[in-house]
């Protein structure tokens, strides 16, 4: 008998596997048809191209499913350069060998705006709902440090499924947490791999490659024995993520070295095969609501490698009330053994209690 989910995660980890073969090549190009978005943030080639064939491969595989996709196609019916830029990269990233098989493609330029628009459902509390962050951490994509591509699967509000792809990590799960990487070293050896999860069946990492999937390894988050050697990681970005309140919640846990900057979901991965400890997002404006697909396949792979991920509140991530975690408010994602210390100080530095 086959396990649950086994051919949702097949799907997930070759869509994203697919899709990450673009943003590299995207990333090799000095042109990255970097765009600005309503709210001031960039999108490129690559966050649109990478959703097209990502959603391409779901609705290949799942055709009944809803998407909650980070893109929309509305920039890009006004913009036929841009447009057939990203045609011209969809059309021709394929996996090698035998794996493309099982993955759908685009047809033509219009089937490319209908796929990037098949990703505006308002998620919800029923039935299952995809979500797909194409690069999560533009920002740190265009600098050449960490993004991820990360897709989940939720059923009835809850992640039962969560693969991050992340190009430029180290493919040892031993490797340190590296602050930044110079672009020149995306391309190296040894960097890129996929981390998944499947509620109740652990979490696994595994190459990134360009072909059929190869063998994972079960990974485990790392018990702190010593708050003052634990490491903690947050956003590069100060306006993501208040890094004045974290560096007194650091002081005051006792933690002595300084935090790991990077971008993207490439924090949760991480932290959960324990090159890292702790991953504090503590909210830097009372409106912004964080979006599921920042979270969702992050916060179960960490669970499953033994952790415990909860808002500032210490309410668990509740992922079934919109495109937003409208109830949540920042991110706690800790070791099960300390994260109830964690949680009691930050809500004493932010005044929650
Ligand atoms: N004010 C904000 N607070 C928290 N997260 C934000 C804020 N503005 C944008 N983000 C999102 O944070 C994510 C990156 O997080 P990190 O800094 O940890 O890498 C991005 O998905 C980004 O969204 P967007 O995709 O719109 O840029
Ligand atoms: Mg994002
Ligand atoms: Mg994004
Ligand atoms: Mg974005």
């Amino acid at each position: 008998m086959t396990s649950p989910y086994a051919r949702e995660l097949e799907i997930a980890q070759l869509a994203v596997q697919r899709a990450a073969i673009l943003t590299k090549r995207v990333f090799r190009e000095k042109a990255k048809g970097t765009v600005s978005k309503d709210d001031a943030s960039p999108v490129t080639i690559g966050d649109f191209g990478a959703q097209a064939l990502i959603i391409a491969a779901l609705r290949a595989n799942f055709p009944g499913d809803a998407i909650v996709a980070e893109e929309e196609a509305a920039q890009l019916r006004s913009d036929a350069g841009l447009r057939g830029l990203i045609w011209d990269l969809v059309r021709s990233t394929r996996l090698s060998g035998a794996a493309e098989e099982a993955l759908g493609g685009v047809r033509d330029e219009a089937d490319l705006l209908e796929v990037l628009d098949l990703g505006r459902s308002e998620g919800g509390r029923k039935g299952r709902v995809w979500t797909i962050d194409p690069i999560d951490g533009t920002k740190g994509f265009l600098r050449g440090g960490q993004y991820a591509l990360a897709l989940a699967l939720l059923e009835d509000g809850d992640v039962k499924v969560g693969v991050l792809g992340c190009p430029n990590l180290p493919v040892d799960d031993e490797a340190p947490l590296e602050a930044d990487i110079g672009a020149n070293q995306t391309d190296e050896e040894g960097r890129g791999v996929i981390f998944s999860a499947v509620v109740g069946q652990g979490a696994t990492s595994r190459p990134l490659g360009t072909g059929g999937l190869t063998e994972g390894k079960s990974i485990r988050m790392k018990e702190v024995t010593e708050m003052a050697n634990a490491c903690f990681c947050e956003s590069v970005e100060s306006g993501h993520s208040n890094q004045s309140d974290s560096a007194q919640i650091a002081q005051k846990l006792g933690i002595t070295k300084p935090s790991v900057r990077m971008d993207s979901q490439a924090k949760y991965g991480s932290i959960a095969r324990g090159a890292g400890d702790i991953y504090l997002r503590l909210p830097t404006s009372k409106t912004y609501q964080e979006k599921i697909w920042d979270h969702a396949a992050g916060d179960l792979i960490v669970r499953e490698a033994g952790g415990q991920v909860t808002d500032t509140k210490g309410q668990r991530l509740d992922f079934g009330v919109g495109r937003t975690l409208a109830t949540n408010s920042g991110v706690v994602a800790a070791p099960a053994a300390v994260h109830g210390r964690v949680l009691e100080v930050v809500q004493e530095v932010l005044g929650l209690k």
